[in-house]
């Protein structure tokens, strides 16, 4: 049967498609729906009998799909490159009678028609197609980037088909080829060293070139030319280059002196040659010559220099020296007598460790311990102890003006000192009385004067205190003053004990009291508080510091006594002093 025409076919399929369901792209594909509505491969020739057939009569098909199901058309590249390998090797899609699947090409059939069957016209299309593909080739090659060739090398040249061995081989060579050429064009820029990871393994000759290129490099030779360090190759100094330096000789031959500051620029920032730099002239030191008898730019304090100026130099250093020692270096100096020592330790003055104060047999649980007598029991002690400070520690006045003062019937003891310093604390300490007196941390409680009555023998008198002190000034001048008139003018006031901490020792304010009490004749001791607070050593000589200042005074009453309320040291030996006073005195 002659097959029909190419409009005849189209409206055939178009009737056919309509009928059983099937696309036309399939029956390009070749792929027919069997019974079950499974898409089957059937060869070209089966393809062309049943578009005979189709063509003859429309009942007779053997296409028996049921339903009507489009199938995407599977024809891919491989198809035209199995037709395209089929040419290369002199073989058709058919031939030797073996049945080979032999697939429309979509680019060779752009109309949509069937390709033709018969052999030969397949090897004339598959050798077209190869013809266009070289030429395709060729032509990229020719234009393509260097470096987009390179790229595909590198990457596996994925793209590359597999089956199609000859191109492979072709291609092959002609990146090899292109390969020489880029690293050709990069040695020409002098890039070899930059990207070599970058290289395939393939690309020998490459390799090679680029070794040969970077030996080269590195024998280049650096000359020294006019005190520059240039590169010598060859090929890259220029003209310019030596006409400039021919410029340089000239200057340097005209003006030496401007060429070996440039020198002097050049070798700071190249290192060169330093026989240059040491040839060039050095500046003289202008000497400047004042004449001495002239007054005119001096100052008026700088006078002209004389003998008697240096000696007054000297002196002020002198003095500048014992300035200079302050007053805690001062103080380091003291060297303590013997006997001021011994009482320190046999009365364990100073700051003491609890440990110490066991093995000497005190019992630290109780307060101010030292003030004990050492392995003693509570009779032992209320024994020995002064018999006027046996009795009962009681309040019985507080004045804070001169004219609220009681009668001065008893002898009377006063306690004064700046704020803090522990004054009624030793109160409490002295009569063995915790709590009668009031005490605090804060400085300034006590703002009146406290007269308290020690049996019918003595009265103590608790001064407020001066210096710093938490209250308003107004209040604090009113009892300084206060302070002031009753250790001038109280008749029955046996003697002031004046509290000096021990760790700060004298001040401003106290000597101002002291000098108050000499006017007024006023008997004054100095008691030390605090001692605890210090090292043994330290107690010893304030204590001799003191002493020491006082000494020329007349109403201050030696010794020194040292104290502490809180460890109870030294406590009874200021009652010992102050029993004798109230023995000894009359009212
Ligand atoms: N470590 C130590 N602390 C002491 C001693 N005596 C007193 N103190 C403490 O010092 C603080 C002040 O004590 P006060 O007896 O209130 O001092 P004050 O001189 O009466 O003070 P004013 O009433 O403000 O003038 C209190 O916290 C006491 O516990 C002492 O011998 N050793
Ligand atoms: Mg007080």
């Amino acid at each position: 049967m002659p097959a029909p025409t190419g409009s005849a076919n189209i409206k055939l399929r178009k009737k056919l498609k309509i009928a059983n369901g099937i696309s036309k792209d399939d029956k390009k594909s070749g792929i027919n729906l069997d019974s079950n509505g499974k898409g089957v491969r059937r060869s070209k020739r089966e393809q062309n009998r049943e578009t005979e057939s189709y063509g003859v009569s429309h009942s007779g098909g053997n296409v028996s799909s049921k339903k009507g199901i489009r199938v995407k058309s599977t024809v891919t590249s491989n198809a035209a490159e199995e037709v395209y390998e089929g040419a290369l090797k002199g073989k058709s899609g058919i031939s030797g009678g073996k049945r080979k699947r032999v697939y429309a090409h979509r680019d060779m059939d752009k109309e949509g028609t069937l390709e033709d069957s018969a052999g030969s016209s397949r090897r004339r299309s598959s050798l077209k197609s190869y013809r266009t593909r070289k030429l395709d080739l060729e032509t990229q090659d020719k234009f393509s980037d260097p470096r987009e060739s390179r790229k595909k090398t590198l990457y596996g040249e994925a793209r590359r088909s597999n089956n199609s061995k000859l191109s492979e081989q072709s291609t092959r060579k002609m990146n090899l080829e292109r390969q020489e050429k880029f690293f050709d064009s990069r040695e020409s820029k002098k890039k070899p060293l930059y990207g070599e990871g970058r290289r395939s393994n393939n690309c020998e000759l490459a390799n090679e070139r680029n070794s040969r290129k970077v030996k080269e490099i590195r024998e280049v030779k650096y000359v020294k030319v006019d005190g520059y360090e240039e590169e010598e190759n060859g090929k890259r100094k220029s003209k310019e280059r030596k006409a400039l330096d021919q410029n340089r000789s000239k200057q340097k031959a005209e003006s030496p002196s401007r060429f070996s500051r440039k020198k002097v620029q050049d070798r700071k920032s190249l290192g060169a040659d330093s026989d240059v730099y040491e040839q060039r002239p050095k500046k003289k030191k202008q000497d400047i010559r004042i004449d001495p008898h002239d007054t005119s730019n001096k100052r008026l304090d700088d006078g002209l220099p004389s003998k008697d100026k240096n000696k007054e130099k000297q002196e002020d250093s002198a003095k500048d020296k014992t300035v200079e020692l302050s007053k805690n270096a001062q103080f380091r100096a003291i060297r303590p007598s013997p006997s001021i020592l011994s009482f320190v330790e046999d009365n364990l003055l100073g700051r003491r460790r609890d440990i110490q104060l066991k093995r000497a047999g005190y019992n630290i649980e109780l307060s101010a311990p030292l003030d004990n007598i050492p392995f003693s029991t509570s009779s032992e002690r209320e024994r020995i102890e002064e018999p006027v400070f046996r009795n009962k520690l009681e309040f019985f006045a507080a004045a804070k003006v001169s004219s609220s003062f009681p009668p001065a019937d008893l002898p009377e003891i006063a306690f004064a000192g700046r704020s803090n310093v522990g004054k009624s604390s030793l109160l409490n300490a002295l009569t063995r009385q915790w709590g009668v007196v009031r005490t605090s941390d804060k400085p300034g409680l006590t703002q009146a004067i406290n007269f308290f009555n020690l049996g019918s023998k003595m009265c103590l008198v608790d001064l407020p205190g001066y210096g710093f002190a938490y209250a308003k000034e107004e209040v604090k001048e009113a009892w300084e003053e206060l302070v002031k008139e009753y250790v001038s003018t109280r008749l029955g006031l046996k003697r002031v004990c004046l509290l000096i901490d021990t760790k700060w020792g004298m001040k401003p304010r106290d000597h101002e009291l002291i000098d108050l009490m000499e006017r007024a004749q006023t008997k004054y001791q100095i008691i030390l508080t605090k001692t605890d607070t210090v090292f043994p050593i330290d107690v010893a000589r304030r204590a001799m510091q003191i002493e020491e200042s006082l000494k020329t005074y007349k109403s201050v009453v030696q010794p020194v006594v040292m104290i502490s309320s809180k460890s109870g040291a030294g406590i009874r030996s200021l009652r010992t002093v102050l029993s004798k006073i109230a023995r000894f005195v009359k009212p």
